[in-house]
């Protein structure tokens, strides 16, 4: 056999709906997370496996297992190592790690995803232990359909790939071929929140180099070694990738990570009537904004198409807001460009104005005319303190990875003219947020109406205690995902996200005091499968569903993968 028919193997197991039938033997069963129970294997399995004297003879539970892995959590002196060892379990044993994710989702989910997964992408070239993904590079587009197929995978096998260029990395930057750490922990939430099958899910580094000099020093780097490649060369790259991707995979969801605001957008426009797709930080993140925002305002007893609204940072994230608060002034009455004009955009060069140097294409919508702003001073921009003094926003979003940036002048300013004004610091993580909730709250005296992209504790003012509504597309995504999934869409719509959106607003009880305005995130599941219901049923209405559904709630709840060993056989 050549080394390529070897790699091009199909995958040594299956499932058949009960248990994983495989060809694998011994230490090949050990050392394949899916299959690998360790010692919860039953002592059949031990015998017909080719295990007997391979493992330590208890033979123990699933739970077992889990309180010793939550102790051994425990030993780690550090968030990263943490990570360290989470991602090490995950590599050793899925269902274990999905279990004890599962068991403790509020303490972990910090830890595999937003803040540390962060540290751990920084971090990634030396804490590198062994490989999970698939590496693409911009050097070899011929070999993508050939990288994509290594996996040994049918076109029936895949439901979800997630894939990013890494240049910007929530808001941390450019860190080339560590990416891969942001698609791995986008699919584990996947997976705890929604219920994906891990078998099913690929992570995708699309390596196009890295301009980030620190890593273009690091002798210990692993990425391409070399400048971002842009330009013909990145799109047909790209190209390359969705080619072999729907070649392959074909009902497969191309979801879209942390890439850079002028690629995330081109992107997504040339695809998103050609495939099922979606870029998780503009339509994700806007969505899940929106579900915060229907929320916020309803405790404020204000419409939706009455708010005032103000961005600070108008790129990838910042604009896939304000064209879903949009589209949501649009739905409660108003037309396109009154509610446009209900939008105002900050970026660095300040407030974003027709005749402005620099304005990139996807924020012309958003500039304004000149001749709206000649009674303001003018001197070298527009900054945010200026902006919120003029417009007197209702709804301030923060996506700029300024920390910081909304300071108590400007938060005060804000609270003089509105009752309950809703401020959403959505930077991530933590060492970019713009304010930190009990600053606002307090700025505020009390009246703030707050949501932030990391987890954070609530906060106690004048005997009222607010719990933190975490505005992180984490919320959205994974049911989007799982419903797009179950009706086999043939693309994802706005109304998909309108749904989506509604899905998570709804599931909140505003009435105490403080009360979140959003689901918390413990109830991840309860929230994806409601949220992938009302997307599958949309896709149902607009007749972009290949499956067909009867019982969308029942075929969401069935298609969960849930955590638990499954008996292993011989093939
Ligand atoms: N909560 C969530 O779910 C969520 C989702 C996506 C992104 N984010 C966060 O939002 C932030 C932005 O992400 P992105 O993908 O949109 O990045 P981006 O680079 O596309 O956008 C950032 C924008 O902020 C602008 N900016 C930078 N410095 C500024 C300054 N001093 N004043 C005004 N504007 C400034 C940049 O010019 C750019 O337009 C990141 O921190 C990211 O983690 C949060
Ligand atoms: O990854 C996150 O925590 C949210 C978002 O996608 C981001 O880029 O910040
Ligand atoms: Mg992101």
């Amino acid at each position: 056999m050549t080394a390529m028919t070897k790699v091009l193997e199909k995958r040594n197991f299956r499932f058949d709906g009960d248990a994983y039938i495989t060809t694998a033997r011994g230490l090949e069963v050990l050392g394949s997370p899916l299959l690998n129970k360790g010692t919860a294997f039953t002592r059949e399995e031990r015998e017909s496996l080719g295990l007997a004297g391979l493992l330590p003879p208890a033979v123990q539970s699933l739970s077992d297992r889990v309180r010793r892995a939550y102790e051994q959590y425990h030993e780690q002196p550090s968030n990263l190592l943490k990570n360290v060892f989470l991602t090490a379990l995950q590599d050793n044993d899925e269902v274990l790690f999905y279990r004890l994710l599962a068991e403790h989702l509020r303490e972990m989910l910090p830890i595999i995803y937003d803040p540390t997964v962060g540290e751990a992408i920084r971090r990634y070239s030396h804490e590198y232990r062994r490989p999970r993904g698939v590496f693409l590079s911009v050097d070899e587009p011929d070999r993508v359909e050939t990288a994509l197929a290594e996996l040994g995978l049918d076109a029936d096998d895949v439901d979800l790939l997630v894939a990013t260029d890494a240049e910007q990395i929530l808001g941390i930057g450019d860190w080339g071929v560590g990416g891969m750490e942001i698609a791995v922990g986008k699919l584990a939430v996947y997976t705890a929140a929604a219920g994906i099958d891990p078998a099913r899910t690929i992570p995708v580094a699309l390596d196009v180099g890295t301009d980030n000099e620190e890593l273009l020093r690091d002798p210990d780097y692993v990425g391409n070694q070399h400048p971002r490649v842009r330009g013909k060369r990145y799109d047909d790259f790209i190209e390359a990738y969705v080619t072999a991707a729907s070649k392959l995979f074909g009902k497969a969801l191309l979801h879209w990570e942390d890439f850079g605001p002028s690629n995330g957008r081109r992107i997504l426009e040339r695809y998103r009537d050609r495939v099922c797709t979606f870029n998780d930080d503009m339509q994700g993140t806007g969505a899940i904004v929106v579900a915060a925002a229907l929320n916020a305002t309803r405790v404020a007893g204000t419409r939706m198409r009455d708010q005032r609204i103000l961005i600070f940072g108008a790129g990838t994230a910042g604009v896939g807001i304000a064209d879903q608060l949009r589209d949501a002034m649009v739905r409660d009455g108003l037309d396109r460009v009154a509610a446009t004009r209900r939008i105002w955009c900050v970026d660095k060069q300040g407030l974003l104005i027709h005749d402005m140097k620099g304005l990139r294409d996807f924020q012309v919508p958003y500039a304004r005319a000149a001749g709206e702003i000649t009674a303001w001073s003018r001197n070298r921009g527009i900054g945010l303190r200026d902006a919120v003094a003029h417009v007197q926003p209702t709804i301030l979003v923060g996506t700029s990875t300024v920390r910081q940036a909304f300071t108590e002048e400007i938060i005060s300013d804000i609270a003089r003219h509105v009752e309950r004004p809703i401020i959403f610091p959505l930077s991530n993580p933590t060492e970019r947020i713009e304010a930190m909730p009990d600053q606002l709250i307090a700025w505020t005296d009390g009246r703030g109406l707050i949501a932030t992209g990391i987890p954070v504790q609530p906060v106690t003012y004048k005997g009222v205690t607010h719990t933190i509504g975490q505005a992180n597309n984490a919320l959205l995504y994974p049911g989007l995902g799982l419903g797009a999934v179950v009706a086999g869409a043939a693309r994802i719509s706005d109304g998909m996200l309108e749904a989506a959106a509604e899905a998570v607003a709804g599931l909140v009880d505003l009435g105490p005091p403080g009360a979140s305005l959003l689901p918390q995130v413990e109830n991840l599941r309860t929230v994806s499968a409601a949220v992938a219901t009302a997307v599958a049923e949309r896709a149902v209405e607009e007749g972009i569903a290949r499956n067909s559904l009867d019982d969308p709630a029942r075929r969401v709840e069935s298609a969960m993968w849930q955590p638990e060993y499954r008996p292993v056989r011989v093939e």
